[in-house]
């Protein structure tokens, strides 16, 4: 069965698309972002399918991108922060090497302050990310089969620890 060596996942800011590029070159295998997916599924960037079409569709469609990448990618797939909040998602990811990237709240801030546009941190990152870290932090606690903090490490010094865990998993 073919499965994903590793699957990240994490809050926005964790490094999940950082760290996954990082993580596949080391392991010479190619990295498949959920995000990247759904823009491509979509046609437009993420910012444009959150404002015509809404953030439900844009669910849809990510559900559906992670169900393909699960099934089909054997390289390292990166999911969006918040793929994880659907059932579906949760029980497909039963079985398979979840890696959750931690962040702390004002790293997280700093971090997404600095790449590009998310919609749901558009207004008031802080705040916005205070709530989903609330709410989500249970769930990829339940869901990482390896955890991994990030705050104040680089990403060779993460995938490092990444590659370790894999090798005794
Ligand atoms: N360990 C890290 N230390 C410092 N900056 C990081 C780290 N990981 C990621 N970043 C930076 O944070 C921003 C968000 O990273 P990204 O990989 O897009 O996160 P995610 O995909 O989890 O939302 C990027 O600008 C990236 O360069
Ligand atoms: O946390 C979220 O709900 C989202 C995170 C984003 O991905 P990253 O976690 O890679 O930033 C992207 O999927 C979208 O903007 C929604
Ligand atoms: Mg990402």
């Amino acid at each position: 069965m073919t499965r994903p060596k590793a699957v990240l996942i994490g809050p926005p800011g964790s490094g999940k698309s950082t760290v996954g590029a990082a993580l596949a070159e080391r392991l010479g295998v190619t990295l498949r972002d959920t995000d990247a997916d759904t823009e491509a599924a979509a046609g437009k960037p993420i910012g444009e399918i959150f404002i015509d079409d809404g953030e439900e569709h844009f669910r849809a469609l990510e559900r559906a991108a992670v169900q393909a990448a699960l099934a089909e990618h054997e390289g390292v797939l990166a999911l969006g922060g918040g793929a994880i909040l659907a059932a579906e998602t949760q029980e497909l990811l039963a079985g398979h090497t979840v890696v959750y990237l931690q962040v702390g709240l004002s790293e997280a801030v700093k971090r997404v302050g600095l790449a590009s546009a998310r919609p749901l941190l558009v207004m008031n990152p802080r705040s916005q990310l205070r709530k989903l870290l609330e709410e989500r932090l249970p769930i990829y606690e339940r869901l990482g089969t390896i955890v991994v903090a990030t705050d104040g490490r680089d990403p060779a010094e993460i995938v490092e620890e990444i590659i370790k865990e894999l090798e005794r998993s």
